[in-house]
C-alpha cells in the first residue's frame, strides 16, 4: 500500500475536519472514500487503530503449515468469557486490526445474505420506522451490493471444466473491490456436490440475487487475475488517496470516546482520540458527523466509554451516564455450530488433494503458480467457494415442532429468561427480543430461507452453521481497564431452541454418509460417530464440538427502535444523540445467511449515499470548520 496521506501523529492532521469515521475497516473505509470522493470542498479523518499494510491472502505461500491462517499478525485477538451452556468452553476472538479491518484478515468467502434476512430488518424496525425514506429491505440493499463489488466471470474454460454457473444480473458495479470464482478446484471437490445432489437439495444458478436456498458457488474476495486479496484497504484507500487531498488517515490510534460539552447530547460530539504510541491524549471537532464504524466488538465499547449505553452497566464502570441506551453491546449474534466428519474406506485416486502439498514438487509448483499471470493453482482457491444453504423445513419434517417452541416462549414470556442477567429486566431489550424471535420464528418456516449453512471445499469434514441463533450476548468494557479490549460473552446456545436446531443440522449432515456418492467410496462416519445415536447424546456432541464464533460477531448496536432496545434509527444516527452515526456490522438487528464482508460493504455504501444525500444540502450557512483541542 502506498503511504501518501498516512499521518502518524496529532502535528501531521490538519486543523479542520468535517466527517471524523472512527475505525479503517470494511465499511469505515467504504464511507470515507465515498464522502471524500462526493465532497472534495469537505474534508474527512479516519482514524485506524493497527497500521497500514500488506494484507496477505487467508492461505497465501509461503506457508508453514497449509490452511494455516496468518490474520494473528494483524488482528485483535482474545479470549471470550466461559461459557456454562457449553461446557465453559471459551473461544478465541479474532477481528482485523488494519487499514482494511476484517476484510484485510478474513477467509474471503464473499457471498451475500438471502433476500428474506434484510426483509427482516426491516420487520425488526416496524412499525415504528415504516415512515421511514430509509429503507434496509432487500430491494433497498440490493443496488448498493451490486454497486459495491466488480465481480469477473470465469474463462469460459474454466467455467466449463467445473461446472460454475453465475448470473450477472445480480452484478454490475465498478468499484474496486474484486471478486471471482478461481482456477483451481481440489478433485475430491465434485464428491460433495455430488452428495448434496444425491440428497436433493436444489442446485442454484446465482445466489447473489436474493434467492439463496441450495447449493450454491460463492466468489472469493481477490483480484481476478492475481488471486491476490482484495480488501477495503487497497479498494477504498490505496485505489483512490493520492488523489483526494481532503482524504486524511491517521493509524495506530484510537478512538477512546465521543463527548458532548456540558452534558448535553447536541452535537455533533468532539471526539477523544489516543495515541498508541506515547499514550497523549486530544481531542478533534468535527461540524458535520461523527460515525462510529469500529466493528460490533469495538463500536459498543467506544460508546460505553462515552457513556453512551445501559445505564446500570456504566454506573458500575464509574462512567457517568450521557445517555441510557440498553442495546449499547447488547444483542451480540454469532454464528457457531458442531461438525460432521468422515472417512473413506476404499480406495480412491483422487488427485490433487491438500495432501499433496507436503509433496516439495508440488508445493512448490503451487507458489509458482501463485506468482503467474494470471495466477494458476491451489493458492487460488482461498479457502472454499461452495456451500449448501438449506431451510428448517427442508432440513427436518418436524420443523413445526422446533418453531412453535419459539412462539411459545414469545407468548408466555419465558424468552426473557435465557436474556443476559445484565439486562437487568430491562423492558425495551425484552419487548425487542421477543420481536426478533417472532421474526426468527417467520424466517425458520419459510422454505426458502436459509436455516444451515455448510460450506466446503475439500476432506472428510463438514461444519454446520447456525444462521440464525436465537441466543444473544453481550459486549461489555474492561471494568480493569475501560481501554483495553472489551469483555465479550457469546452465550452460545443460551437459549435452548438453538440446541434443538444445532441437533436438526447435525442429523440432516450426518445423512450425507448415507448417499450413493458416499457409500461408492465405502464413506463412514467418524464425528458424531455411529455409537452416538440418541438426542441426549447428540447434544452432548454438539457442546463437545461447537466453534461458537465463525468470526461474524455483529448486531451491537442494532438498527431498532429505541423502545425495542435498538441503538440506531434507519438514518444510523444513534437514538438521541446529535451528529452521531453508527456504520459497521454492529447496526444489524439480526444476522444475515451469509459471512459478512458483502453485507458490510454493501452497508458501507447505502449509508454513504445517505450522508451524501444529507449533507449535500447547504450547512445551514455556516462555515465549515472543526477545530483541534488540547483535551
Ligand atoms: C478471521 C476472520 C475471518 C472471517 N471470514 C470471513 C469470510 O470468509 N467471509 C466474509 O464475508 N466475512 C468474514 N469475516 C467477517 C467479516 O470480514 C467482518 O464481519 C466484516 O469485515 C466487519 O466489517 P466492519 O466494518 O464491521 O468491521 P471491521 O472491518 O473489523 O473494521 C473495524 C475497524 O475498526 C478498527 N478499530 C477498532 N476499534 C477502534 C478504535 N477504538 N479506534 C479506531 N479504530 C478502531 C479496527 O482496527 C478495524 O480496522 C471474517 C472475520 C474474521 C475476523
Amino acid at each position: 500500500l502506498p503511504h501518501a496521506a498516512v499521518k502518524r501523529q496529532i502535528s501531521q492532521l490538519r486543523h479542520s475536519y468535517d466527517f471524523i469515521i472512527a475505525g479503517g475497516g470494511t465499511t469505515g473505509l467504504t464511507v470515507a472514500d465515498r464522502l471524500t470522493e462526493a465532497f472534495p470542498e469537505k474534508s474527512v479523518l479516519l482514524v485506524e487503530y493497527g497500521e497500514i499494510g500488506y494484507a496477505a491472502g487467508i492461505f497465501d505461500p509461503p506457508q508453514t503449515v497449509w490452511g494455516e491462517s496468518r490474520a494473528s499478525a494483524s488482528s485483535f485477538n482474545f479470549q471470550s468469557l466461559p461459557n456454562p451452556d457449553v461446557k465453559n468452553k471459551t473461544a478465541l476472538v479474532f477481528a482485523g486490526k488494519v487499514v482494511g479491518g476484517s476484510s484485510a484478515v478474513n477467509g474471503m468467502f464473499f457471498d451475500r445474505g438471502s433476500r428474506f434476512d434484510y426483509d427482516a430488518w426491516t420487520q425488526a424496525g416496524s412499525p415504528e420506522f415504516d415512515s421511514s425514506e430509509d429503507k434496509w429491505n432487500w430491494n433497498g440493499i440490493f443496488p448498493y451490493f451490486k454497486k459495491s463489488v466488480t465481480f469477473t466471470e470465469p474463462s469460459a474454460d474454466v467455467a466449463q471444466k467445473y461446472g460454475y454457473t453465475w448470473n450477472m444480473s445480480a452484478f454490475g458495479g465498478s468499484t474496486p473491490i474484486y471478486s471471482s470464482l478461481p482456477p483451481f478446484l481440489w478433485a475430491d471437490h465434485p464428491i460433495a456436490r455430488d452428495t448434496w445432489k444425491d440428497m436433493g437439495i436444489r442446485v442454484a444458478n446465482e445466489c447473489a440475487g436474493g434467492d439463496k436456498e441450495g447449493l450454491c458457488w460463492v466468489p472469493i474476495s481477490q483480484h481476478p487475475v492475481t488471486a491476490r486479496r482484495s480488501h477495503a484497504g487497497l479498494g477504498h484507500y490505496a485505489a483512490v488517496n493520492d488523489t483526494r487531498p481532503n482524504y486524511d488517515l491517521l493509524v495506530k490510534h484510537q478512538v477512546t470516546r465521543v463527548l458532548y460539552p456540558n452534558g448535553t447530547t447536541s452535537g455533533p460530539p468532539l471526539v477523544e482520540i489516543r495515541s498508541l504510541d506515547d499514550d497523549h491524549l486530544f481531542n478533534v471537532t468535527t461540524k458535520a458527523e461523527v460515525i462510529i464504524s469500529a466493528g460490533a466488538l469495538h463500536t459498543p465499547a467506544i460508546l460505553q466509554r462515552s457513556g453512551i449505553g445501559p445505564a446500570s452497566f456504566l454506573s458500575t464502570a464509574g462512567i457517568p451516564v450521557v445517555l441510557d441506551l440498553p442495546g449499547v453491546g447488547s444483542n451480540l449474534q454469532d454464528h457457531s455450530g458442531p461438525g460432521v466428519s468422515w472417512n473413506y474406506t476404499k480406495p480412491n485416486n483422487f488427485s490433487p488433494l491438500p495432501s499433496d502439498m507436503l509433496n516439495p514438487i508440488f508445493a512448490a509448483d503451487a507458489a509458482a503458480g501463485f506468482d503467474e499471470t494470471p495466477a494458476r493453482g491451489p493458492y487460488t482457491l482461498a479457502m472454499s467457494n461452495s456451500a449448501i444453504y438449506i431451510s428448517l423445513p427442508n432440513i427436518t419434517i418436524d420443523y413445526m415442532k422446533i418453531i412453535n417452541r419459539i412462539y411459545r416462549m414469545v407468548d408466555d414470556g419465558s424468552a426473557a429468561s435465557y436474556l443476559p442477567a445484565d439486562y437487568n429486566s430491562d423492558p425495551t431489550l425484552i419487548a425487542g427480543y421477543k420481536h426478533q424471535l417472532s421474526i426468527i420464528a417467520d424466517l425458520l418456516k419459510n422454505p426458502k430461507a436459509p436455516s444451515i449453512e455448510s460450506p466446503f471445499a475439500t476432506g472428510t469434514s463438514v461444519r454446520a452453521f447456525l444462521l440464525h441463533p436465537l441466543s444473544r450476548g453481550t459486549v461489555r468494557l474492561n471494568l480493569e481497564n475501560h481501554l483495553l479490549q472489551p469483555i465479550l460473552d457469546y452465550r452460545t446456545a443460551s437459549n435452548p431452541v438453538d440446541f434443538d436446531i444445532h441437533l436438526a443440522h447435525v442429523k440432516y449432515l450426518r445423512r450425507m454418509i448415507g448417499t450413493d456418492t458416499m457409500q461408492k467410496y465405502g464413506t463412514l462416519e467418524v464425528g458424531p460417530g455411529p455409537s452416538v445415536q440418541s438426542d441426549e447424546a447428540l447434544i452432548n456432541y454438539v457442546k463437545d464440538n461447537m466453534t461458537f464464533s465463525f468470526m461474524h460477531p455483529c448486531c451491537t448496536a442494532a438498527m431498532m427502535p429505541r423502545e425495542k432496545g435498538g441503538v440506531v434509527g434507519p438514518d444510523l444516527k444513534v437514538h438521541g444523540a446529535d451528529g452521531l452515526m453508527v456504520v459497521d456490522m454492529s447496526i444489524m438487528p439480526l444476522l444475515p445467511s451469509s459471512h459478512l464482508s458483502a453485507t458490510a460493504y454493501a452497508v458501507g455504501e447505502k449509508a454513504a449515499d445517505m450522508i451524501i444525500k444529507q449533507w449535500s444540502k447547504p450547512f445551514n450557512g455556516h462555515e465549515l470548520r472543526a477545530t483541534l483541542r488540547p483535551a
